[in-house]
């Protein structure tokens, strides 16, 4: 398993907006481009309106790269698929708080299943829903746009949510990392960091139409340091 809070800040960037016809060369430039994770937006057209890959694409990412897969599920009842998606290669399994009841149950099924569990909330659920799980997750995953698109733009105000999460995990001392999801791009991803960013998701942004993966994320990776 990773270790997440080895690589910081670190860049995970999402195949939603790749080729698909060409997904193993995707994976391919995002090595070559120094990529830390691959973020793996999985969605089920009920707990956002869009239907995106489920498991075989997953099974497919774990062939084609040695990269640890950053898996973000957005569907309803996540603990349904937790064992499906870590047999299917994940490293880390990312699940919303707004899809699952008993989220200590989930995470603890994460767990078990060997992989690292993540919890994510939109931008208009508080953090106040993360609290309690809050000392037994390893990543907590802000949505700084409404999930369900690759290419919409980043909703400043979810950024200062991300300053709060900074602050209460440094001040508890927990090792839960940050990780911002949604509208991040070369011109805010120093921003990004600054707020408390520890693993930044770049969709769009990785992979520019008819531009190269490598320079992008290279690109971002400049942008990134010099925050
Ligand atoms: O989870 C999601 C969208 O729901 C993201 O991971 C997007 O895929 C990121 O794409 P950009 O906003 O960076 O274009
Ligand atoms: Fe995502």
């Amino acid at each position: 398993m990773p270790d997440l809070r080895a690589r910081r800040p670190a860049l995970s960037p999402s195949i939603l907006n790749a080729d698909f016809g060409h997904l193993a060369e995707a994976f391919r430039q995002l090595e070559l481009g120094g990529a830390d994770y691959v973020h793996l937006d999985v969605m089920d057209g009920r707990f956002v309106p869009n239907i995106s890959f489920g498991l075989p694409v997953v099974e497919a990412a774990r062939r084609a790269t040695s990269l640890p897969l950053d898996v973000h599920l957005m569907i309803v009842e996540p603990e349904r698929y937790i064992g499906d998606f870590v047999a299917a290669g994940a490293s880390i399994v990312t699940i919303h708080a707004e899809a699952c009841l008993h989220l200590h149950r989930a995470v603890r099924q994460i767990h078990e299943t060997g992989a690292l569990a993540g919890v994510a909330l939109n931008p208009a659920t508080p953090l106040t829903a993360v609290e309690e799980i809050l000392p037994f997750v390893d990543l907590v995953l802000i949505m700084t746009v409404d999930p369900g698109f690759g290419g919409q733009a980043l909703i400043p105000a979810a950024l200062r949510k991300v300053e709060r999460l900074r602050r209460l995990i440094d001040e508890l001392g927990l090792p839960a990392v940050i990780e911002v999801d949604g509208g991040v791009k070369e011109s805010n991803v120093a921003a990004v960091i600054r707020a408390g960013a520890d693993v930044v998701v770049t969709g769009s942004a990785a992979f520019p139409p008819g531009g190269s993966t490598v320079e992008a994320l290279q690109a971002l990776r400049r942008a990134m340091q010099g925050s």
